[in-house]
C-alpha cells in the first residue's frame, strides 16, 4: 500500500469512528470517501459498520464508479460520490452520513430545500464569510436507484457552483472538502443547524 493510501485509508477510518461515535452513522449507515489521484477515489465497501472499519473495508474505484479490486463491494451510493469528484478537481473528501435530525428535518420540511441565514455558524462551510449570507441546502427525494439519483443531483450541482451539501428525503446528508478535515467540519457544522433549525420549528409551534 503507497503511503498516500495508507494516510487516506486512516483518515477514513477515523472519520468513521468520530461520525459512529456520534450517533450520524448508525447501523451500518453511510458512506466515506477520499480521491487518491485525479482518476480515483478510495471508498468505504458496501454494508460495513463505520465506527469499525479497517484498511481492508476500502477500495479503490475510478471515476465512473467501477471498482478496481477483485472481491471488493463498493457502497451503494459510490455514484454519489463520483459524482463530486467529478465535479470539482479540488473536493478531496466527500462524507455521507444518517443522523437523526436529517432524517427528521428532510422529512418535515415539505419544500425541496432548506435556507439556513443569520447564524454565525454558517462560517464553518468553505466560502461563507458572514451570516448574513444564506446557504441554501437542496433536499432530494430519496430513491433506490443511485444512477437515477445522481442524475437528479447533477443539474443542481452545475446550477449552483456554491453547495456545500444536501440532503436526501428521510436518507442522509452529502457534504464535502478539500480534506477530510474540511468534510468533518462541514458535518458538524450541518448537524448543528439542522438542531437549531428543528428546535426553533419546535418552539414555533409551542
Ligand atoms: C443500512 S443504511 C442503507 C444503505 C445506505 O443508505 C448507506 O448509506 C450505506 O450503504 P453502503 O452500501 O455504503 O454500506
Ligand atoms: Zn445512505
Amino acid at each position: 500500500m503507497t503511503a498516500i493510501r495508507e494516510n487516506l485509508a486512516q483518515s477514513i477510518i477515523e472519520a468513521g469512528q468520530f461520525l459512529y461515535g456520534r450517533g450520524w452513522s448508525p447501523a451500518t449507515s453511510s458512506n466515506y470517501s477520499a480521491r487518491l489521484t485525479s482518476a480515483e477515489v478510495l471508498l468505504t465497501v458496501s454494508g460495513k459498520h463505520k465506527g469499525q472499519l479497517v484498511a481492508d473495508d476500502l477500495l479503490a474505484v475510478d471515476m465512473n464508479g467501477i471498482s478496481l479490486e477483485n472481491g471488493k463491494k463498493p457502497s451503494a451510493e459510490t455514484m454519489l460520490h463520483t459524482q463530486l469528484y467529478r465535479w470539482k478537481p479540488e473536493i478531496g473528501a466527500v462524507l455521507h452520513t444518517h443522523s437523526v435530525n436529517a432524517t427528521v428535518l428532510s422529512r418535515i420540511c415539505r419544500s425541496d430545500s432548506l435556507v439556513f441565514a443569520d447564524y454565525e455558524l454558517q462560517k464553518a462551510f468553505s466560502g461563507i464569510a458572514t451570516h448574513e449570507s444564506e446557504v441554501l441546502v437542496p433536499i432530494f427525494e430519496n430513491d433506490q436507484d443511485i444512477d437515477r439519483l445522481a442524475s437528479r443531483v447533477q443539474p443542481w450541482l452545475d446550477a449552483h457552483p456554491d453547495c456545500v451539501g444536501y440532503l436526501i428525503r428521510g436518507h442522509g446528508l452529502y457534504t464535502w472538502g478539500q480534506r477530510m478535515s474540511d468534510a468533518l467540519r462541514q458535518i458538524e457544522a450541518f448537524e448543528f443547524l439542522f438542531e437549531c433549525e428543528l428546535t426553533m420549528r419546535m418552539l414555533q409551534r409551542t
